[in-house]
């Protein structure tokens, strides 16, 4: 029998396939033709149908399980194909085979009848989250490169290099402020308020010297000491981060938030202790769902390509849009969306929205409601590391930016937001170990050569 393990969830179908490697001539004797064939069209493929997909690039090679070497081989399909899997696997003998495969997800108990119908293949059900975790656990103890977060290259957090712009400013400021000959009061007799306001207003003179009154603003207020950070979804913002390695060996305790279809957060304590604390309904299926509708996009792929070169400050109203700028007195800075997709209230405005940009409002939207929800509980239950998974994160790294944003501004450095290479990485080898020494990436790998060189 093949070694598979599955998960059927509400979006998509997880088929994660052992492919033993190194076998003698009496075990590759022994092995059925159906076997063979099974391992042939797997390993041989990495598309099957017009939906199924292996992402070559999560294979794990060289893993012992149950003292076996192998292969982990990564497939996924729409959970809506599983009528054509079942036939597929029909076509392929599976039904000869007296089998019994591991499957988890709510779809384990769905479709149980249909695969004891179709392939006569009888179900061993796992809990999700109980697979959740062990998974978890299990390939971060194999890929010592599993576990990453995002960061500035000098890993200070994105808001704080805000601050560099803070004394740039100031210090221009007050260059103009020396070589004018006028007063600053004369210059700009009304408030910071109002400076704000002259926000849209032309170029001003100083001294001779003229700039826009948006960077007068903006210079004022930050050398008032107002609270000022760059928008978190700006590019500027978002091109400051890089991907680095995160020494996952003693977790505990850690938030575990799944974002699948809906969302499930998880208090992890210890490799058999945890807890649902809490989940929300608004996930990766309500992303997708929202996107299609409102973009007319198709695919996952689709929808997050739009959101990537769009802006949500032409869909969602900001703070700065009803206070003018800041409101300082909760520390709430100008740029935070106050709220998301209301300027879609007026018509005018619907009129010129653009595809690309409800795409970004709708991530946006769903990725800072789930890092909020997630910040309360990890509040709650004194938890630091937050450790965010799940196919919503999949070739999504706008979001993984966005959490990560998210976590520390409102925590003030508190919370780490941490993902997974199995989880979302396009190009995991692509992942810098720069925080760790060259001994520390020796030692986290326990010698092994691939492991190395993956890190
Ligand atoms: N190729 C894809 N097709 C559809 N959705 C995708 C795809 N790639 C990523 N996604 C995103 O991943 C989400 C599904 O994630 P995941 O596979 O972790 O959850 P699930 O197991 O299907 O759901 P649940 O755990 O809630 O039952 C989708 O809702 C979507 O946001
Ligand atoms: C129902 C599950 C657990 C299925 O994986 C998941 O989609 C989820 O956690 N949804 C959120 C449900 C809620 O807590 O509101």
């Amino acid at each position: 029998m093949p070694w598979f393990g599955m998960d059927i969830g509400g979006t998509l179908t997880k088929l994660v396939y052992f492919e033993p490697t190194g076998m003698n001539r009496k075990e590759m004797d022994k092995e059925t033709e159906v076997l063979k064939n099974i391992r042939r069209y797997l390993t041989r493929n990495s598309a099957y149908g017009k939906t199924g997909r292996r992402d070559v690039h999560l294979q794990m090679d060289n893993v012992t399980i149950r003292g076996r070497r192998g292969t982990f081989h990564f497939i996924r399909f729409p959970t809506t194909e599983v009528g054509a899997f079942l036939q597929l696997a029909r076509s392929k003998g599976m039904a000869m085979l007296v089998n019994t495969v591991y499957a988890t997800g709510g779809g384990a108990f769905k479709f149980e009848e249909d695969f004891m119908k179709e392939v006569n293949m009888r179900l061993e059900k796992q809990d999700e989250l109980d697979a959740l975790v062990a998974g978890l656990l299990f390939v971060d103890a194999r890929n010592p490169c599993e576990c990453y977060y995002w960061a500035p290259p000098d890993d200070r957090p994105v808001h704080e290099h805000s601050s560099y712009k803070i004394t740039l400013y100031f210090v221009i400021f007050i260059g103009f402020y020396h070589s004018a000959d006028t007063t600053l009061s004369q210059s700009f007799p009304f408030g910071m308020r109002g400076l704000d306001r002259a926000l849209h207003a032309g170029p001003v003179s100083i001294g001779g010297s003229s700039m826009t009154a948006a960077a007068v603003a903006m210079t004022i207020s930050k050398a008032d000491g107002l609270t000022y950070s760059e928008p978190p979804y700006s590019e500027e913002a978002l091109s400051l981060y890089v991907k680095k390695s995160y020494n996952f060996t003693n977790p505990y305790p850690f938030l575990l938030v799944n974002i699948g279809s809906g969302v499930s957060i998880l208090a992890v304590r210890a490799p058999n202790d945890y807890k649902r604390v809490s989940g929300t309904s608004l996930g990766g299926g309500t992303f997708l769902g929202l996107c299609c509708l409102l973009t007319g996009c198709k695919t996952f792929e689709e929808a997050i390509s739009l959101a990537a070169s769009g802006d949500n400050t032409t869909v969602d109203k900001l703070v700065r849009d009803i206070y003018g700028g800041d409101y300082t007195r909760f520390g709430l800075p100008g740029d935070l969306v106050a709220s998301s997709f209301c300027q879609m209230c007026s018509t005018e405005r619907r009129s010129r929205v653009s595809r690309e940009d409800l795409a970004r409002a709708t991530l946006v939207t769903i990725t800072n409601n789930i890092g909020s929800i997630a910040r309360l509980c990890a509040s709650n239950e004194g938890i630091e590391k937050v450790v965010f998974c799940g196919n919503f994160l999949r070739v999504n790294p706008l979001s993984m930016k966005l959490l990560s944003y998210a976590m520390s501004y409102w925590s003030k450095g508190a919370l780490k937001a941490l993902f997974l290479v199995h989880e979302g990485a396009t190009e995991p080898k692509n992942i810098q170990c720069g925080a760790l020494s060259l001994a520390e990436v020796r030692s986290r790998c326990n010698g092994r050569a691939e492991a190395y060189f993956q890190c």
